[in-house]
């Protein structure tokens, strides 16, 4: 038999939708969303029919095609802690991302569409799968210095955890028996401890390196002050100067890295400066996980859209490879690893949990 599944994945510029047969991909379709036109939208949840009505467009055209789906999977937004791999999408998880969450994020919007079209199409399952709020840390990972603020996970875990298996079988190893460091380097950077099969620590996207359009971990003094004085007083004013307005976009106006070495290349030395500023930050948060295993790791793994980037990954190397061995997985795979999550449940190998919230 072969499961046919819909893929979903709602990013901050694109909306993007796939079929795949089992685990391979028949088609996949992107549908973009500039700045200008999402800057109509206030809050997330006001673009929620927006996509809801490209998603369904899809949905509809790919029944036509291929007759009835056995499962549509999510990209999994911002819940409370959760395990990782895949949750069959419930009402709750919908509730709670509608009406409980009060971080903006891209994927938040995701798990509800999918649960809608479950509905109409009539799709035995819908599932998230390796949720950005995945979070595994040990106890000592917890420990933030405040006491009622214990550190989260919040992390580009999807494609970290597959990229960690993948690399693993690669070694001819068992994922469980390797110790990787893994840095997804994207549009957003956050970072991830995998040892004895969890990730055991993370450098989030607001603790960590500074990104192409995010502001990275700041002095927080300095942070609230700022705050302050540019009277960013809302959620959403604070959070846009988090993800989404700073990082290479803030200091260079473009968020997009080829455009900078472009720039390096014609001789612009502050290009220079800041690109080179985010490979070090990068390369002293790289060392920051390999403390949390004294140094003994079997991999530095490097992936994301910005591991195609030589100029990047040379620099980061000659910091950290005396780490371990860095690997390079350039991209971010995030369609297929959702795609694999939810046949890997749908054929038996892996079960779905259920999403519980206690308010
Ligand atoms: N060949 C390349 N050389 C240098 N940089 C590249 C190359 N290809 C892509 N990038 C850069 O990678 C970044 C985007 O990475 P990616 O596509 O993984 O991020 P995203 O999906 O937009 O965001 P996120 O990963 O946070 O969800 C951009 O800065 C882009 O310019
Ligand atoms: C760091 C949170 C994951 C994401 O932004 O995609």
């Amino acid at each position: 038999m072969t499961y046919k599944i819909m893929v979903l994945n709602t990013g901050s510029t694109s909306t993007k939708m796939a079929v795949y047969f089992d685990d391979k991909k028949v088609v996949q379709r992107e549908f973009e969303h500039t700045k200008e036109f999402l800057e109509k939208y206030p809050y997330m949840a006001d673009q929620l029919p927006m996509r809801q009505e490209l998603a369904d467009d899809f949905m509809r055209e790919a029944v036509a095609e291929y007759g009835a789906f056995d499962a549509i999977v999510a990209r999994g937004g911002i819940l409370p802690p959760i395990h990782a791999g895949g949750y069959e999408i419930n009402d709750v998880m919908v509730d709670y991302l509608l009406n409980v969450c009060a971080e903006e994020h891209a994927s938040n919007v995701a798990a509800c569409i999918a649960f809608e079209l479950r509905r109409k199409y009539d799709i035995p399952h819908a599932y998230i799968y390796d949720g950005i709020s995945t979070d595994e840390l040990e106890p000592v990972a917890r420990i933030s210095g405040i006491p009622d603020m214990p550190r989260v996970s919040v992390t580009h875990c999807l494609n970290m955890r597959a990229t960690a298996h993948r690399a693993a079988s690669e070694m001819g190893r068992a994922y469980g028996d390797c110790t990787f460091i893994i840095a997804h380097l994207g549009g957003g950077i956050s970072m991830s401890l995998h040892k004895k099969g969890l990730i055991v620590d993370v450098v989030g996207d607001d603790e960590g390196p500074f990104s192409p359009e995010r502001a990275g971990g700041q002095q927080v003094i300095q942070l609230i002050k700022y705050l302050v004085r540019k009277n960013k007083t809302d959620m959403r004013d604070k959070l846009r100067v988090m993800r989404g307005d700073s990082g290479l976009f803030g200091y260079l106006g473009t968020s997009d890295a080829r455009r900078v070495e472009q720039m390096i290349a014609a001789g612009d030395e502050k290009a220079r400066l800041v690109y080179e500023a985010m490979a070090l930050q990068i390369a002293k948060f790289i060392a920051n996980l390999a403390a949390s295993v004294c140094g003994k790791a079997d991999a530095v793994i490097l992936t994301g859209g910005l591991a195609h980037s030589k100029m990047l990954t040379d620099e980061i190397e000659r910091r950290i490879g005396f780490i371990a061995p860095v690997k390079l997985y350039p991209g971010e795979n995030e369609m297929e690893s959702l795609a694999h999550g939810a046949y890997r449940i749908l054929s038996g190998s892996e079960r779905a949990r259920v999403f519980r919230y206690d308010k």
